[in-house]
């Protein structure tokens, strides 16, 4: 699913126009009958249509246009539907229209009686600050909403006075419990403060043809896409099929890391994982993962060459390496890593195990000038915005604003890797500029260890062949879907998640893919 800015979207509606002559009222009363099914279809099962109270609020432009289709659809339906055009001062109510001197005193009655008020006063064509009055009307139905937890708001497109664009809103701008966004969903929703204000996303399809879309480079991890880039698992198979995950992880302080981060890359299919580990932690993993094979390392006071020579010598046959999270960051630990990527870089592209850095493995880049000429081709790296501002020099970076895309975008192919940068809403680029990001987050996972699990995700893709950005791409999605999981399943909120209750949920975010709704 693409994403679009602004001038994006006003292209598509004008190519559609002159290439297919989809016009303007065409787009729009399919907005509107889009809109109308997902409202009905998620109005069950606790509500239904018939006798429904709806209030419309009705902008000038094609967004009260929008708004006027769909309130017709709902009407026929049996919904009982109040229009109040905003510009005209207008008060319809059930097909009558209230005379001039009592529009404000019906209007607060239709706002205390609405069981959903429908915000279609402003859409992408929003050019300014909102006038006062627009304020006033959207502060009295956000202190209806504050007043009465079952009112439930939703906004055509987007909601009014968000830019659509960068995610800032203006100052009279509503949180809405559901936005019904038509054709592509908007920029300015995947960034703060804009993320908050959009509730539930649903897109409706407005009929713009397929190959119109086909330029836009951005796109919404969706469960159904995830399902497409999950790789098969034929009856005629053995653990090689699924491949071998190398990881180079866990130190004295960190041991868990490694444990985590393997256990993920077998729980997304990976069909074996060692651990490269000294013999003084080895105790350690043994009795917690029954499951790891283990490459011994000399003791972390030994030569670099010779622990470095000690994981190179194991390699062959691998087709991930996992190298960073709880590694530490000795000089010698660093040597070791450059070794490590000196050989990477010498073997032919069909016989080097796929690249994963993380965490440590980045602070230990981050120390050097031009760390990106000393990466393999086609390596995955996935710095938080804390690591993303080491590695570049000191800026600091955002976890959910705007900024962080223009960033992302110019440091993937500036550096030539597929970048993960965590954050509420994760952005992936790959070298060529392509992006994706994962509209869900879940606050849970702010907690230690689930990095090394996305990590130990990644690479358990790359074990079964999946290329690295779609591997990237599908570890983001069923990470956040795990732990809406372990939620549901164990009845938790916002907090309280341990990053190892994930592992048993990441095989089940996988089935679940086969159902995703987008
Ligand atoms: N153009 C098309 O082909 C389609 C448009 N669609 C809908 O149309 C919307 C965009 O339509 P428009 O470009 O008409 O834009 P809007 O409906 O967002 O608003 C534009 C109107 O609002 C006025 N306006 C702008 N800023 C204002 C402010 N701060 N306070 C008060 N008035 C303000 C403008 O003067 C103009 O009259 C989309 O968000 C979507 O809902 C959809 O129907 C799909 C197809
Ligand atoms: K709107």
């Amino acid at each position: 699913m693409h994403i679009v800015t602004i001038s994006e979207m006003k292209e598509l509606e004008t190519r559609a126009d002159k290439e297919y002559g989809l016009t303007s009222e065409i787009l729009m009363s399919n907005a509107g009958r889009s809109a109308a099914e997902l409202f009905e279809a998620n109005l069950l099962p606790t509500h239904k249509l018939k006798g429904l109270k709806v209030l419309f609020l009705i902008g000038p432009g094609n967004n009260g246009g929008d708004g006027l289709v769909m309130a017709s659809h709902l009407e026929k339906e049996g919904a009982l539907i109040s229009l109040y055009y905003w510009k005209e001062h207008k008060l319809v109510v059930q097909g009558t229209r209230r005379p001039d001197e009592v529009v404000d005193e019906t209007l607060a009655e239709q706002i205390q009686r609405a069981d959903y008020i429908i915000d279609a006063l402003l859409g992408t064509g929003r050019s300014r600050p909102l006038p006062d009055d627009m304020r006033a009307l959207l502060a009295r139905v956000k202190d209806e909403r504050a007043r009465r937890a079952d009112l439930r708001l939703v906004a055509i497109d987007l909601p009014t006075g968000l830019n659509a664009d960068t995610g800032e809103v203006d100052p009279g701008s509503i949180a809405m419990d559901t936005t019904i966004t038509l054709a592509c969903p908007k920029q300015g929703f995947f960034f703060f403060p804009g993320r908050d204000y959009i509730g539930d996303l649903e897109v409706g399809d407005i009929g713009l043809p397929a190959a119109l879309e086909s330029q836009l480079q951005t796109d919404m991890l969706t469960g159904q896409q995830v399902h497409k880039l999950l790789p098969e698992r034929p009856l005629n198979s053995n653990k090689g099929t699924f491949g071998k995950v190398m990881l180079l992880c866990g130190s004295l302080p960190y041991p868990g890391s490694a444990y985590l981060a393997g256990s993920s890359a077998a729980r997304v299919g990976a069909g074996l994982i060692t651990l490269a580990v000294t013999e003084k932690m080895l105790s350690f993993y043994a009795s917690s993962f029954h499951e790891a094979t283990f490459t011994i390392l000399p003791e972390e006071n030994a030569e670099s060459y010779e622990r470095a020579k000690a994981l190179i010598d194991k390699l062959e046959g691998y087709k991930a390496l996992l190298i960073g999270p709880g590694l530490g960051q000795s000089s010698n630990t660093r040597e070791v890593i450059l070794q490590v990527l000196e050989h990477l870089r010498s073997l032919p592209d069909e016989t080097r195990p796929h690249l994963v850095i993380d965490a440590d493995g980045l602070n230990n880049l981050s120390a050097l000038e031009r760390w990106w000429t000393l990466l393999p081709k086609d390596t995955v790296i996935t710095p938080h915005p804390g690591e993303m501002g080491r590695l570049c020099k000191g800026v600091k970076v955002s976890g959910g604003n705007i900024e962080r895309l223009e960033l992302a975008r110019t440091k993937a192919r500036e550096w030539q890797v597929n970048l993960l940068l965590k954050g509420s809403c994760t952005i992936l680029v790959d070298p060529e500029g392509r992006t994706r990001i994962n509209w869900w987050g879940n606050p849970a996972l702010a907690t230690a260890g689930t990095g090394d699990v996305l990590a130990g995700m990644i690479s358990g893709f790359l074990a079964q062949g999946v290329q690295p950005f779609d591997a990237a791409s599908a570890a983001v999605y069923l990470h956040t879907a795990a732990a809406d999981l372990v939620n549901q399943n164990m009845h938790i909120g916002r907090a309280g998640l341990l990053a190892s209750d994930l592992l048993p949920n990441i095989p089940i975010s996988l089935v679940d893919t086969a159902h995703a709704k987008m």
